[in-house]
Parts: structure tokens; C-alpha cells; sequence
């Protein structure tokens, strides 16, 4: 009988099952994969009645400095949320070998597009706006955050809170970035260095903006390579840039570079997403009103047959 045998490709845990750290000695059960990645896997795991999200890695070095940074974080940014908060720091035996974890704050959340698919996209910049300052805490403190892209921002759905996660790419200033996605990295685009300062994240936060108001364009980069002006030229006669051109073309002729000058570029954007989310709200009252006026309608219907039922 053949006897199963652990691939590469096979996850690090299975949904139920419990692992132990070998030298904290921290016991939790696996709830399930929230994803997974070039440097690793996260699962939803609970220990002692608490949810938290656990990143393993068969790279020691890797989990090691991820989990100092955010460790860092949390010291200097108290209750700035700039990153996951960090409980734990371990290994782990499994059939793949000594694999290392730590262990983060569970960060609820939808991924943006999935977000504004829901509420709109005029809640783009808004998101955006958020970005810029947890950006600008990160730069404070010396640190460039390298791979931002959409699948490492989550979103909550009822106050529309972003929250990064992934702080694998953060950087010090003046080194070269350590992590990074080419949709979102300017010297794959020719637009500049790999250089880890403040205006790389702000050319990353300008893809990020066309990758949510134009999803399709980075399916198309992917057949033809980067072209930047191309891109441009695209963005030039695409109606849902309308507002965005002044920005995009900002970043990209050198003007805007850094987060203060994005945020200025961002605010009468924003000013709009507020005046729209206004006018949604007060057509969803009305028609809420609308629906209220049918059923108090409806229900005098019934009174008045009930009423008639009881007269004759
Ligand atoms: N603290 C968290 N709370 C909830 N979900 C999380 C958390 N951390 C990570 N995730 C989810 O797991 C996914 C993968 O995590 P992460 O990006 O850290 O892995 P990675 O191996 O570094 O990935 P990549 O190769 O994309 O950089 C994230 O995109 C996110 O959806």
C-alpha cells in the first residue's frame, strides 16, 4: 500500500490539527490558510480561547527579521496599528523538517477589490488616504515598506479601515528593497531605482490606484512587458482617470515624491468620494423610506380587510 508522502507543494498544517513550539511550548489548533506566499504560508489559528494569525516559513531568517520589525513597530507606534501586533516567536517540527512562526494579530478583513466592488470605487481614494498615513509613521520611523500591493492590504468592511499586513518587504532607508512585486516596483517600470526611500512607496501607492480603478491593465502588462508611457497614454483617454490625472502624472514626472505631496494631490479626490458616499446614503434613505411608506401601506391593507372581515 502506498503510504503518503509530503511534497514541497503541501501545506505546512492541515485545518484541525494542533502544533506545539518547541521552546515557548504555545499550543494552537490551525483554523485555516488566510494565504500564502513566496516566503511562506498564513493560517487562522487559536490558543487559549484567542484567535490570532500564524506565518510559517521553512526560512529561519526570513520569519526572524519579519518578526522583528513588526516587533519594532509595536514598541515605537503604540495604538497606531501600523502593523499586525506580535504575541509569539517559534519552530515547529513537521514531515518537511524544523519549520519557523510567529505569531500576529488576526487582521479581520475583505482585500480591496473585493471592498470596492461592494461600496464603490469612489472609496479608492479614501483607502489611498489611510495608506499615506500609516506610510508616513513607517517613514518617521526610518523604514521604507517596500512591497506594498493590493493583496497585502485588508480592509474592514463595516467602518472602511485598511490595515497592512506582510511587513516582508520593509526596508531601512537607503538600502536596496528587499521585497517587491513588478506591477508595483518603479525601476521594473524604468521610472527609478530600487532604492528603499520614501518616494519608492509613493510610486507603489500610484499603481495601486490604477490597479483598483483599472484591474484589466495589469493583465495586459503582463502579455506585453512595462511600458510606462504606453500606460500613461492609456490612462489619458480612460474616463475613470478623469480625477486621477493630475496625481498619476505627478508621480510620474518627479513631482510628487513624497507622501505630503500625495495626500495634497489626494484631497480633493477624497472631498469627491465624501460628496458621493453623502448623495448613495441619502438615495438609500429614500428609497428605504419608500419601501417603509409600502409597508405601512400594506399593513393598513390588512387592517382595513381584517376590519371589514370582523363588520360583516
Ligand atoms: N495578520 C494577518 N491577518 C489576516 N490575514 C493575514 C495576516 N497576515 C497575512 N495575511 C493573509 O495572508 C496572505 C499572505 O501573507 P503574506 O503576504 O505575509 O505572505 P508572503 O509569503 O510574504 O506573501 P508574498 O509572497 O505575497 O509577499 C496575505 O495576503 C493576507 O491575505
Amino acid at each position: 500500500m502506498a503510504t503518503w508522502q509530503p511534497t514541497w507543494s503541501d501545506p505546512f498544517f492541515q485545518k484541525g490539527q494542533f502544533i506545539t513550539g518547541l521552546w515557548n511550548k504555545k499550543r494552537y489548533r490551525i483554523d485555516g490558510m488566510l494565504g500564502s506566499g513566496a516566503n511562506g504560508e498564513v493560517y487562522r489559528v487559536t490558543c487559549d480561547g484567542q484567535t490570532y494569525a500564524l506565518k510559517v516559513s521553512a526560512q529561519a531568517p526570513e520569519i526572524s527579521l519579519e518578526h522583528k520589525i513588526l516587533k519594532q513597530l509595536q514598541g515605537v507606534a503604540r495604538g497606531a496599528d501600523l502593523g499586525p501586533l506580535i504575541f509569539d516567536l517559534d519552530d515547529v517540527q513537521t514531515p518537511r523538517g524544523k519549520v519557523f512562526f510567529y505569531v500576529m494579530e488576526w487582521v479581520r478583513g475583505t482585500d480591496l477589490p473585493d471592498f470596492l466592488q461592494k461600496r464603490g470605487a469612489h472609496w479608492t481614494p479614501v483607502l489611498l488616504l489611510q495608506l499615506c498615513t500609516y506610510l508616513e509613521r513607517l517613514h518617521a520611523q526610518g523604514y521604507c515598506f517596500g512591497d506594498l500591493k493590493a493583496e497585502n492590504c485588508l480592509v474592514n468592511e463595516e467602518h472602511g479601515i485598511v490595515r497592512l499586513v506582510d511587513f516582508g518587504g520593509v526596508t531601512p532607508f537607503g538600502r536596496g528593497v528587499k521585497e517587491y512585486t513588478e506591477w508595483y516596483d518603479r525601476a521594473w517600470w524604468g521610472q527609478g531605482s530600487r532604492l528603499s526611500e520614501e518616494s519608492y512607496d509613493v510610486f507603489a501607492l500610484s499603481m495601486l490606484a490604477i490597479q483598483l480603478l483599472a484591474p484589466e491593465a495589469r493583465k495586459g502588462v503582463s502579455q506585453i512587458g512595462p511600458n510606462y508611457s504606453m500606460l500613461k497614454k492609456a490612462i489619458l483617454s480612460d474616463p475613470r482617470f478623469d480625477d486621477w490625472r493630475g496625481l498619476l502624472k505627478g508621480v510620474g514626472d518627479g513631482r510628487i515624491r513624497t507622501i505630503a505631496s500625495l495626500r495634497e494631490a489626494l484631497s480633493p479626490l477624497v472631498k469627491k468620494s465624501v460628496e458621493t458616499e453623502k448623495k448613495l446614503k441619502r438615495k438609500q434613505t429614500r428609497r428605504r423610506d419608500w419601501t417603509d411608506w409600502l409597508l405601512l401601506g400594506s399593513a393598513a391593507v390588512l387592517v382595513l380587510v381584517f376590519c371589514q372581515f370582523l363588520l360583516f
